[in-house]
């Protein structure tokens, strides 16, 4: 499947993040979007000379990450970043690798720095404008175990800890900086205005990037990759594929027919809502589709999460190429995903490393697939996603809704899938939502859902012995969900809650709360 990259000549300033691996690289993308600088993260490797030309960056950022560049074979930035011409800005990772393809040295520190440390700055700079003066100490986030010790020509000290000589160094000349700390991290108390300091003072950015610039660039961008194509738009009810839909009509019109695909998988009352509430407020053409049993046929007896999403995944593409020969065929399927569903469901330099997740919409898409894909929100997060739907109008009902995945209660109920658990579990989750809804918590709440554990205990009720399902709850705040906190509900609303389901829902006898945070845990528990 292709996806174009932006053509630069219809986008304004933007910013390049080479990827090389940490876990808060997407903090930096957020950090800069948030001061309204575009900017997109790519893996290390695959950033070469006809990459630069191509994307145009007014700056680059080098990523931290989690390799040695004392190892030989330890990612590197492609020479071509060094000559391109543009402000550079190294972190952690990213500041050693400069160091070490520029001329200079790493070590292994004998003093490791994780968390919280402080720098002195011994050199005023343009990254420091306005924020650190020389001789002032500044708390700052590290995470490091090799430090820089001898610096490349041309480059000098801006700032030090006890443990790293070079905390911070620039080659003012060349405008390229490196920091061993971690200004994308909010405990680097003044992070982003360093960054913002980066994209503005030095690479000149003017921070005009906002979702209104967002929708213009991307419906100009869906019509240059349609043309005249017809698209069919897989729409959940989900704010990620409502504003994909919308974005898309705006640009394409009638060439648009979106479908709801109800797989059996729903909550209750799910297909009805979301098939009124889509109809009552546009008039783009809705195909709702039941495939219950064309879904669940397909699971039947299937218990591994990944086989899972990848059997929906394949069954989303069949109900959608069946759908688009119906309408004459269609060139384009559109799909809401996301920036976190891509990052769960690849590794950062495209290589074999852990895949978190296979989201059924990204790694479950079948090779055979004959329609190209178009996915317009693939480098929001959810809160831009949110922020976009404001800009575009959407009711509120789509635009607060708490996610759903598309895989749907199918990686609610681990282990083998079944009607008869499918049902108890979809009775189970509408009485836990509407005990949150009725508490006024829904929208302090990012996700909230129920699952079905494939584990009978024994209970009694009514003096009868029941050996019956257990129900786990769970509830988190995010604001991206790519890292997440259990809810703290109080311990009366838990348990008002279990007793409302066990009373209410036959097969339950037992419900706990999932206090697991993200990570070490994700949010869904497939
Ligand atoms: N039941 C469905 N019918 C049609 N398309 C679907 C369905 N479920 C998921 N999809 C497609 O897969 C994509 C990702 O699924 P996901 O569950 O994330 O829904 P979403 O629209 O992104 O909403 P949200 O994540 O906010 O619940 C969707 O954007 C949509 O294109
Ligand atoms: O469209 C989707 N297809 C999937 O296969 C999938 N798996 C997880 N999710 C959603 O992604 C967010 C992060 O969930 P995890 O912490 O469980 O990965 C949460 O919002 C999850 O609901 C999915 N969405
Ligand atoms: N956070 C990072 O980028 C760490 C860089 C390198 N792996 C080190 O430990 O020093
Ligand atoms: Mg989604």
């Amino acid at each position: 499947m292709e996806h174009t990259t932006p053509d630069p000549s219809r986008h304004h300033e933007r910013i390049l993040v080479i990827d090389f691996g940490s876990q808060v690289t997407q903090l930096i993308a957020r950090r800069l979007r948030e001061d309204g600088i575009y900017c997109e993260i790519h893996p290390f490797n695959l950033v070469d000379a006809a990459f630069l030309a191509d994307y145009g960056p007014k700056g680059i950022i080098l990523s931290g990450g989690p390799a040695s560049t004392r190892i030989e074979t330890s990612p590197r930035a492609t020479e071509e970043v060094f000559t391109f011409g543009v402000p550079i800005l190294g972190i952690c990772y990213g500041e050693q690798t400069i160091v070490a393809q520029l001329g200079g040295e790493v070590e292994t520190a004998d003093h490791r720095e994780f968390g919280r440390a402080e720098v002195e700055v011994v050199e005023s700079s343009p990254l420091f404008q306005g924020l650190w003066a020389k001789g002032g100490k500044y708390p700052v986030w590290m995470s490091h175990g090799d430090r820089v010790v001898e610096l490349p020509e041309g480059f000098h000290p801006i700032a030090i800890t006890p443990s790293a000589p070079y905390a911070a160094i620039a080659d003012e000349a060349r405008s390229v900086y490196g920091v061993q700390f971690h200004p994308e991290v909010v405990h680097t108390l003044d992070g982003a205005r360093l960054l913002s300091n980066f994209t503005r003072n030095i690479c000149g950015c003017h921070g005009d990037w906002t979702m209104a610039a967002f929708r213009e660039e991307m419906t100009a961008k869906i019509r240059d990759q349609v043309g005249d194509g017809r698209v069919i738009c897989g729409l959940s009810g989900g704010v990620d594929s409502a504003v994909a839909a919308v974005l898309i009509h705006e640009a394409i019109g009638s060439q648009l027919t979106c479908v709801f695909v109800d797989t059996g998988l729903m909550r209750a009352g799910e297909a009805e809502e979301v098939v009124s509430l889509f109809r009552g407020h546009y008039n783009i053409p809705l195909v709702h589709v039941e495939a219950e049993d064309l879904f669940l046929g397909k699971l039947d007896g299937v218990d591994d999460p990944e086989r899972k999403r990848k059997i929906i995944g394949g069954t989303f593409i069949d109900v959608f190429e069946e759908e688009a020969k119906k309408i004459g065929g269609a060139d384009f399927l559109a799909q809401g995903t996301l920036y976190p569903d891509v990052i769960e469901s690849v590794s950062f330099d495209g290589g074999p490393s852990v895949t978190i997740k296979s989201h059924h919409n990204v790694g479950g898409l079948p090779e055979r697939m004959n329609m190209k894909l178009v996915e317009p929100l693939r480098e929001l997060f959810k809160d831009e996603v949110r922020a976009l739907g404001r800009e575009l109008g959407l009711p509120e009902a789509f635009v607060g809704r708490h996610p759903f995945p598309g895989p749907g209660l199918a990686i609610r109920i681990p282990g083998a899938v079944s009607k008869e658990k499918a049902d108890i579990l979809r009775k189970a989750d509408a009485i836990y939502l509407d005990q949150i809804r009725k508490e006024g918590l829904y929208d302090e709440i990012w996700q909230a859902f129920a699952v079905l554990l494939p584990v009978r205990t024994v209970g009694v009720m009514g003096d009868e012995r029941t050996y019956d399902w257990v129900l786990a709850l769970r509830a988190v705040t995010s604001t991206d969900g790519m890292t997440a906190d259990s809810y703290a509900f109080s311990h009366d609303f838990l348990s008002r809650t279990a007793t409302r389901i066990i009373n209410e829902v036959r097969g339950i006898n037992r419900v706990t709360y999932d206090v697991t945070s993200k990570p070490p845990g994700t949010i869904e528990w497939e």
